[in-house]
């Protein structure tokens, strides 16, 4: 099958809104990245999926959607189309109309102990209302094998790892870092396969922080951050979580870190200590990582937190490593995941594994995701 252009969309752990993005893809080495756009979620409807995270916490079969949250994936879904048609209006000029989406939908519970991971996002519905085939679903069948059901970007970090420009190519190992609620890492060997895993908070105990303490939605340009110090106390009592003893695969879901240990910080102090727990469990990271990283290229929101870069540069470079933010090496950090959808999509149309076992445990390589069409 020849490259098809696709659209990736992701509303990830932050739950600030939908990252839409073009790419024309084989699923394999063939990667041109087209226009993204960002469609942020009003507060209130933020807040109404911040409540189904805790309504989903009864949830014991994967298809369950009661106690309103069956009314929420499709209001989800609906934003998705709407989206959609906005982006494919403003941006999509000479890449005209999609052939295939990525619909990641919004995870509301994932504990891969018990095998289950929920995303609210009804598929049948988006290709319905867009008119254009829809992939989604892409994290149940890796579950069925076996497999942790995340992180599923390292595959599309792995591809764009071999195709860096100069001076980045060829600068083995290099970790592809996603900064996004929850943090993940995608280590990229010059051969073999990738090892990824999830590493800790990204941003969601710095914006759960910042809006409880300060009433802001996230620390911009960590202004807060700059106002305060580390409380290295705390730090040194998030790391102590058993979490960032174990080796990968392994994978989190929002609610699994919490403000408790926060407790009693002062505003600034607090945005600051949290954007040090962010940059130590992701530099930890490398102590379950088979080789020292050479380069780190950070992605998602956190890397416009100059604390949480700041500290991972500090860090990385005590090693003889280099972090560098996506856009150094021309790539667009706030639509990595959205593009890494429309990849995985492709991918999905082909058959081809979508996770390994060493990105996710799955027994073994395995595709997966559910086609609907219109
Ligand atoms: N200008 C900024 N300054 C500081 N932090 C920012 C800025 N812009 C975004 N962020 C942070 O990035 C977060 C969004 O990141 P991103 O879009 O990568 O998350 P996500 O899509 O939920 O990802 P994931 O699925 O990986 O959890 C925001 O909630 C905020 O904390
Ligand atoms: C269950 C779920 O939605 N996990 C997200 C979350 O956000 C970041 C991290 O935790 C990662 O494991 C995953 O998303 C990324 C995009 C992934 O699957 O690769």
């Amino acid at each position: 099958m020849a490259a098809l252009c696709a659209i990736g969309l992701m509303s990830g752990t932050s739950m600030d809104g939908i990252d839409i993005a073009f790419v024309k893809t084989d699923g394999e080495n063939h990667i041109e990245a087209g226009p993204s756009m960002f469609v942020p979620y009003e507060a209130a409807f933020r807040l109404r999926i911040e409540e189904a995270l805790e309504t989903a916490k009864a949830i014991v079969k994967r298809e369950d959607r009661s106690g309103g949250l069956a009314e929420l994936e499709r209001e989800i879904s609906l934003r998705h189309a709407v989206a959609v048609e906005a982006f494919l209006k403003s941006e999509a000029g000479d890449w005209g109309k999609p052939d295939i989406i990525g619909f990641h939908g919004q995870t509301v519970l994932h504990r891969p102990a018990a095998g289950v991971t929920v995303q609210l996002g009804d598929g049948a519905l988006l290709a319905r209302e867009t008119g254009i085939p829809v992939v989604c679903d892409m994290r149940a069948n890796d579950m069925a094998h076996g497999g942790q059901g995340a992180p599923l970007v390292p595959a599309y970090h792995a591809a764009l790892a071999r195709s860096l420009p100069n001076p980045f190519a060829g600068k083995f190992p290099v970790v592809f870092v996603n900064i996004g609620g929850i943090s993940n890492v995608t280590f990229v060997p010059a051969q073999g396969a990738p090892v990824a895993f999830d590493t800790g908070p990204g941003n969601t105990l710095i914006d759960q922080w910042v809006s409880r303490e300060g009433g802001v939605p996230f620390d911009a340009g960590g202004a807060i951050a700059s106002e305060g110090g580390v409380v290295s106390t705390v730090v040194d009592c998030y790391l102590e979580n058993p979490f960032f003893e174990k080796s990968g695969p392994k994978s989190l879901d929002r609610n699994d870190f919490t403000l408790d240990l926060a407790r009693g910080l002062e505003l600034s102090d607090g945005a600051r200590t949290l954007a040090a727990v962010s940059a130590e469990a992701i530099l930890k990271s490398a102590e379950h990582m088979p080789e020292k990283p050479k380069l780190w290229i950070v992605c998602g929101g956190g890397r416009k937190n100059p604390h949480i870069v700041g500290d991972l540069k500090a860090g990385a470079e005590k090693v003889g490593a280099r972090v560098i933010v996506a856009e150094d090496a021309g790539l667009d950090g706030d639509a990595t995941e959205a593009e890494a959808w429309a990849y995985l999509a492709m991918r999905s149309l082909k058959g081809l594994p979508l996770t390994f076992p060493t990105t996710t445990g799955c027994r073994e390589p395995v595709s997966g995701g559910v086609l609907a069409k219109p």
